[in-house]
């Protein structure tokens, strides 16, 4: 019951904004605070990076992408960030219900950070069990590359780990390159619409999950509006100088 509840609050929008013949892939991104989850999936979904993000509630993003020539709905979730504390992790509700309603997911540490470096494996454990037999694809970025002189994770042990984990690994930056994010969170698109299996209709989806119901909201509104809010500043700056 409490799952649902928790699904819920990520839910918003209508079914309607999701083609019925679409696939829908679902990606949830999970990570330390402030690691740049949200940077992460809004350079992924818009190509931009705004610089500063309301503090994350968890948001579901949804947009139609092309892969290997089909075209998908690949929904995104980003997540409030997971804490190291002294009786081990705090683990919002919402990361542990993201994982479960997820195709595949996506773990963030910033290179800035090492604590959120030393966050992965717990947070990949979570992964291992939400997933009971079948594990989900995972990918493990290290994010913040850009910030050489606040380095405090070698670019080796982002591979190195992943290799322990069983998943593949990219250092990006958010901030400084789009390529990056985008392969990364693109292959992860090709590697689950190889996997077998119908395409995923939300009619299809509701019955084959009663119990997670799809969360529905894209939130491409609130980016337009955060996008117009920071060009206005910035025109606003602008004139003043
Ligand atoms: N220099 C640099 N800053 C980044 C990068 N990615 C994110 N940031 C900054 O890091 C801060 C946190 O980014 P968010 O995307 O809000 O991080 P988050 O993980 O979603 O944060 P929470 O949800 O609050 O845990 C913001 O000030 C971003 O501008 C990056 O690649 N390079």
């Amino acid at each position: 019951m409490r799952l649902i509840q928790n699904m819920s609050t990520i839910a918003e929008s209508t079914e309607a904004e999701i083609p019925d013949q679409n696939r829908v892939i679902k990606i949830a991104v999970i990570g330390g605070s402030g690691v740049g989850k949200t940077a992460l999936v809004v350079r992924f979904l818009t190509r931009r990076f705004i610089g500063d993000y309301e503090r994350n509630a968890g948001k579901l993003y949804s947009r139609e992408i092309q892969v290997d020539g089909e075209q998908v709905t690949v929904q995104v979730q980003d997540t409030p960030g997971a804490e190291m504390t002294d009786n081990g992790m705090s683990l919002p509700d919402h990361v542990s219900c993201s994982v479960q309603w997820a195709d595949a997911v996506v773990l963030v540490y910033s290179v800035t950070d090492r604590g959120s470096f030393d966050l992965i494996r717990q947070l990949h454990q979570l992964v291992v069990r939400a997933g009971g037999a079948g594990v989900p694809p995972v990918v493990l970025l290290a994010n913040k590359a850009d910030l050489l002189h606040l380095r405090r994770v070698d670019s080796q042990q982002g591979p190195l780990l992943a290799g322990s984990l069983g998943c593949s690994s990219y250092e990006v930056s958010a901030s400084e390159d789009y390529n990056q994010v985008h392969e990364a969170f693109h292959r992860l698109c090709c590697q689950l619409a190889k996997q077998p299996g119908p395409p995923v209709t939300p009619a299809a989806e509701k019955k084959r999950s009663p119990l997670i119901p799809r969360p529905k909201s894209p939130n491409m509104q609130d980016l337009k509006r955060r996008f117009k809010q920071v060009l206005s500043a910035k025109v606003r700056t602008a004139t003043l100088v």
